[in-house]
């Protein structure tokens, strides 16, 4: 059976003083949650929630990683440096990036590379935009952004990515799409991971990301091939999180 993972993606918010109450409160409610857990931040915090996460199982990630080594790449952030603060995941190819940073589905292939060859879990996210969608246009999308990645991957790393389907349309916006359209979407990602590696039928954990909320959660998280969710908005607020997280900790 997999584990459930709910991530949660803080973006481009958060302060010194907020991240401290944030933090705090999903501290101080972590007992009988029984789900692996993470919070992805922004890069200048990454020492302060290594320090404040100390002694509890609440993993830590970013939210970027440069598919280069080290070097003349200013304003780059290395795996290296993601290790040194503590870091398990990364986010990679989240649609915010692909958008507004122009991040192709080929940058995104080899960040998740450079991230594994690092060390890191990579979190790589899919995702059709509205346009995509209404036109029919779901699975084209999504199952490119996918095969691009498995492209490069060798056969054993499939079981070493998370990947999260986030529709665009969905971040942010209050909308989810139902519970089944979501499934279908996973199953068909797990039938692409599959083709490249079987095991990826228990190793690849896909998690759901797009308005998840302590009142839609359960019900997405009880379809067979919803193994988490990457959460933005609720993850700002320590009780709604810590919500999410509870529901999946029923879910096993
Ligand atoms: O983009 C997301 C997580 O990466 C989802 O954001 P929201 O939960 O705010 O819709």
């Amino acid at each position: 059976m997999r584990r459930k993972l709910i991530v949660g993606n803080w973006k481009m918010n958060g302060s010194l003083a907020m991240n401290a109450e944030l933090l705090s409160g999903i501290r101080e409610g972590l007992a009988g949650i029984d789900c692996d857990l993470a919070i992805c931040v922004p890069f200048p915090y990454l020492p302060q929630c290594q320090a404040a996460l100390e002694g509890t199982d609440v993993a830590l990630g970013a939210q970027d990683v440069s598919a280069h080594a080290v070097g003349a790449y200013t304003g780059q952030i290395s795996t290296r440096m993601l290790l040194d603060f503590g870091c398990k995941y990364v986010i990679v190819g989240h649609s915010e990036r692909r958008e507004y940073c122009n991040e192709s589905d080929e940058l995104v292939a080899n960040k998740v590379q450079r991230a594994l060859a690092g060390g890191l879990t990579p979190i790589v996210c899919v995702g059709e935009s509205l346009y995509d969608k209404e036109e029919g246009r779901t699975a084209e999308v999504v199952g490119r952004q996918i095969n691009t990645v498995l492209s490069v991957l060798e056969e054993r790393e499939v079981c070493d990515i998370v990947v999260a389907y986030e529709p665009v349309w969905a971040i942010g916006t209050g909308k989810t799409p139902s519970p089944l359209a979501v499934e279908e979407v996973h199953a068909m990602l797990r039938e692409q991971m599959i083709r490249k590696n079987p095991d990826a039928i228990e190793c690849v954990r896909i998690l759901y990301g797009g308005s998840m909320k302590p009142g839609n959660a359960e019900e997405l998280l009880h379809m067979p091939d919803i193994d988490g969710g990457l959460i933005g908005g609720a993850a700002l607020k320590a009780s709604d999180f810590l919500a999410i997280a509870r529901q999946a900790s029923k879910l096993g």
